[in-house]
């Protein structure tokens, strides 16, 4: 089938789309922060409510209650749908998730973070534009856009939405295993939107994504916090052993200084090194979306790897410190800092946890500290590789020819996604990466962005990708 009246229609809707999109990004759908979890269910019913009114039918699953500095916290619902029932077609799952992270307009934010914004260049500025409202957002446009021109959606969907992806996907995995095969048997493939192209022109499919053990070394010293010039000189402090700790962790120049640490990753071979070559990708570009030319490593392969294939440490902060303007003279009596390992392929979280934690504890040891020191490691999700030779990339590939008129890049992903190989392992299904989003999108950080452009054609590239799945016997 051609999609030129498909195209036609999505161009022309594009002002309601972005409308949508503004009605969504001013939902704060917050997973970290228990207070925001009430607009994390808001987010959730949302979009249930848009895939009924599609004529989906939904289902919301209850993934049960994690645990929040010690107390138990309702986790937000799964959100699940299928919309098309029909044997002779092919049936394509589709995962994305309506949580945030957070956002302070003070954290340096231009514009108010929950009001989407767009500025003479078509960037459309708000907390979850690109990660991952828009992306979600669009696969339910392309539902609309058929139903607007009387075409039939050419597969069947399902949908796995979940409202806790930035902090860990908490309970979905249990909820996958359960449905692997009941809700999302006669799965064919799973295709997910929520990372980004390489550069800011050229799309891409992405077939790897590195996990992520997140992890917090909590110091508890004096029952409360105390005035410095009293008692300054006389005690342990808590925060001073946090930051030794801290700099026991990795070096400016990257290296993780945990012992052991690349024991198992996995080596690297000819044919993996030939895939670093011709990518859309430069420092200078890179410089650009990052807005510094701080890279550590002087070449495009080896900074590819060092987001790819090989596994970083990033220290994020620090609770319980002082952090206001002014001079305030206290010391912290407990605090815990964060950090996060990201792992590539063939590292264990089980063992990374256990030589971190063993790491930490030794090096507390050596402080001769009377502090009490505890580590802990508040979630993980494991590094996935997907087969590109799949149909399923054939059709993606097929659909950026279609919508951009050129072949994609394949590229592996920095981030994580920690249900990917969960879907993979339970369905025994491919799963295609799609994004939607730019380099210089800004995901996580201030003044987050898709770019108009992208949101559009982004809708197009959704609506060809299914029809080439529909084609491909
Ligand atoms: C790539 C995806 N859009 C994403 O941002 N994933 C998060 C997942 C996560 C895990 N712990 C906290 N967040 C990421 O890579 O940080
Ligand atoms: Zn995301
Ligand atoms: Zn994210």
């Amino acid at each position: 089938m051609s999609t030129t009246k498909l195209f036609e229609y999505i161009d022309k809707h594009q002002n309601d789309y972005v409308a949508q999109l503004k009605e969504i990004v001013a939902i704060p759908s917050v997973s970290a922060d228990a207070s925001y979890r009430p607009e994390v269910n808001r987010m959730g019913e949302w979009f249930k409510a848009k895939l009924e009114k599609l004529g989906a039918s939904t289902k919301r699953v209850d993934p049960g209650k994690q645990l929040l500095n010690g107390q138990p916290l309702q986790l937000p619902p799964v959100i699940l749908a299928t919309y098309g029932n029909d044997p002779a077609k092919k049936t394509i799952l589709l995962y994305g998730h309506y949580d945030v992270q957070p956002a302070l307009i003070e954290d340096g934010w231009a514009t108010d973070p929950w009001v989407l914004t767009e500025d003479d260049s078509g960037r459309l500025f708000g907390r979850g534009s690109t990660d991952d409202k828009g992306p979600v957002l669009g696969w339910l446009c392309v539902i609309a856009a058929h139903q607007a021109l009387g075409l039939e959606v050419p597969v069947n969907l399902k949908f796995c939405l979940e409202g806790m992806e930035e902090s860990g996907s908490e309970g979905l995995e249990k909820v996958i295993l359960q449905e692997a095969n009941n809700y999302f048997k006669g799965t064919d493939a799973i295709c997910i939107s929520d990372n980004y192209w390489l550069g800011k022109s050229k799309p891409c499919l992405t077939y790897g994504l590195r996990g992520v053990s997140y992890f917090r070394i909590l110091i508890k010293g004096p029952g409360a916090d105390l005035h410095s010039g009293v008692h300054g000189g006389s005690i342990h402090e808590p925060m001073t052993d946090l930051i030794h700790l801290m700099s026991r962790l990795v070096l400016p120049d990257g290296t993780i200084l945990v012992p052991g640490i690349l024991d198992d990753v996995a080596p690297l071979t000819k044919e993996e090194e030939e895939t670093y070559k011709n990518l859309d990708f430069s420092l200078s570009d890179y410089h650009d979306s990052v807005g510094a030319a701080t890279t550590i490593h002087s070449s495009e392969k080896a900074t590819l790897m060092h987001r790819w294939r090989y596994p970083a440490l990033s220290l994020h902060g620090i609770e319980g410190a002082f952090s206001s303007p002014g001079a305030k003279t206290v010391i912290p009596s407990k605090v815990q800092g964060k950090f996060s390992i990201r792992t590539v392929p063939d590292q264990d979280p089980e063992r990374i946890t256990r030589i971190v934690t063993e790491h930490i504890e030794a090096e507390f040891r050596k402080l001769g500290s009377k502090n009490a020191c505890e580590v802990e490691c508040l979630h993980h999700g494991r590094s996935w590789k997907s087969s590109p030779d799949h149909w399923n990339y054939l059709a993606g590939a097929k659909a950026v020819k279609e919508v951009y008129g050129v072949d994609p890049d394949m590229t592996r992903e920095g981030g994580s996604i920690p249900v990917t190989l969960t879907f993979q392992d339970a369905l025994q299904k491919n799963v295609l990466l799609l994004p939607m989003g730019a380099c210089d999108d800004g995901a996580h950080s201030i003044n987050e962005k898709l770019d108009r452009k992208n949101f559009i054609q982004g809708i197009k590239l959704m609506g060809a990708y299914l029809h080439q799945v529909a084609e491909i016997k």
